[in-house]
């Protein structure tokens, strides 16, 4: 019995080039229809999905008759926009099939790295989320070059797991999961059943990508669950022909390869959250948003907002402190430093009229806070 799958609420799932595209002779529809349709299936039980699917280049590569891949990077971006059209319009027909609204999200390294692209892009997410539409995410490859390409499309999918703070992590490819060594190499590769995520014996197992299609190879997937693992959602590499994979492992069947995250998604969040964002200005709240805060575990609104410490930027963290000055805890602000003078103190309807257009009620939302 494998749980990571059975009592996840939000899934990412990855899919790599030689799967879509059935190893480079076309997009695959028969392949993807069977993936949405379990897809529907896994929001019927009331889970919510994200998709992340390869397979522009390999696609586009066989729309412009290209026999091999080019190595000009312009002409690799050439083919992705090309069979991007063919990957987004056959997702589309296939999960409106299923009674399914679908959108396509392209994204880049930039995109996530710069903190208020961030935030944008997880508050559209989530929006999707909450209308029952289902993001189909690929690498936005027109703009970006090799340095700060992702490549592989397994470190995106680990990264939009930690932007929507996802519970798992589905990879499927073209291998039943983790072997000990490239089973295209090594006949006497035992099969990985389970392993903690990020364990460093993982990486020494993992070879490249095994056909002419996929990017990454195992090593990218190995890496993608330990980044997964950091926001807490655990990972499960699997075959994506294996009949129902998605439906059985929602079940709790035992399939593929499962490498657990080992720290609580909150906590994991959380800790990520300190580590990696520099404090940037503060906030003063009221006697009454301070208990929210701290008794209630409640978001700060704007309305408990007394007064605006430096200079920031929405997406920036900022520490909250009580009347007496006393650090409250810190989080991401919804707002920059001049927009949060203008609606301190105002109730959170009054946000849109004030500034001309409202992101969010909250200054800063809980999910964002760390408590000290
Ligand atoms: N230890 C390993 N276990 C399983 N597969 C491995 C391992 N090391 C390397 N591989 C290779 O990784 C390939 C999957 O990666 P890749 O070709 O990038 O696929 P995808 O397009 O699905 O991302 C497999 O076909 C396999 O040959
Ligand atoms: N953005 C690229 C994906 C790169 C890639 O090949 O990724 P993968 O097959 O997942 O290792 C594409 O759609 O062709």
């Amino acid at each position: 019995m494998n749980a990571v799958l059975r009592d996840a609420r939000r899934i990412v799932v990855k899919v790599g080039s030689s799967l879509v595209t059935n190893e480079g002779r076309g997009v695959d529809a028969e392949a993807i229809g069977n993936w949405c349709r379990q897809l529907a299936a896994l929001t019927q039980q009331g889970r919510e999905v994200v998709m992340v699917s390869s397979g522009a280049i390999a696609e586009g590569m066989k729309r412009l008759g290209w026999a091999s891949r080019p190595k000009e990077v312009h002409e690799l971006q050439a083919a992705a926009a090309v069979g991007q059209m063919g990957l987004a319009q056959m997702y589309e027909s296939k999960l409106r099939e299923q009674g399914l609204g679908s959108a396509q999200v392209l994204l880049t390294h930039a995109d996530l790295a710069d903190r208020e692209r961030y935030l944008n892009a997880r508050s559209t997410l989530l929006t999707l989320l909450q209308h029952r539409v289902l993001p189909v995410i690929n690498e936005n490859d027109t703009v970006v070059n090799d340095e700060i390409k992702f490549g592989d499309n397994d470190t995106l999918g680990a990264l939009v797991a930690n932007l929507v703070e996802a519970d798992a992590l589905v990879i499927l490819t073209d291998q039943k999961g983790l072997y000990s060594a490239d089973p295209r190499k090594d006949p006497d590769a035992r099969f990985i059943d389970e392993a903690i995520a990020g364990t460093p014996e993982l990486e020494a197992m993992a070879g490249g990508a095994g056909s002419s299609i996929g990017r990454g190879g195992m090593i990218t997937k190995i890496l993608a669950a330990k980044r997964a693992a950091g926001s807490g959602a655990s990972t499960v590499i699997a075959w994506g022909r294996e009949p129902d994979v998605l439906l059985r492992l929602a079940a709790g069947e035992s399939i593929g390869t499962a490498l657990l995250a080992s720290t609580a998604k909150q906590a994991a969040r959380k800790q990520w959250m300190l580590d990696h964002l520099q404090m940037r200005g503060a906030v003063i709240v009221d006697a009454g948003a301070a208990l929210k805060l701290r008794e209630e575990g409640k978001s700060l609104l704007p309305i408990g907002v007394r007064e605006v410490q430096g200079e920031f930027h929405r997406g920036d963290v900022i520490a909250v402190r009580d009347p007496a000055g006393a650090e409250l805890g810190r989080g991401l602000s919804n707002y920059s430093s001049a927009e949060a003078r203008l609606i301190a103190r105002k109730p959170s309807f009054e946000i849109g009229a004030v500034l001309g257009y409202a992101a969010e009620p909250e200054l800063i939302h809980r999910d964002n806070l760390v408590l000290r």
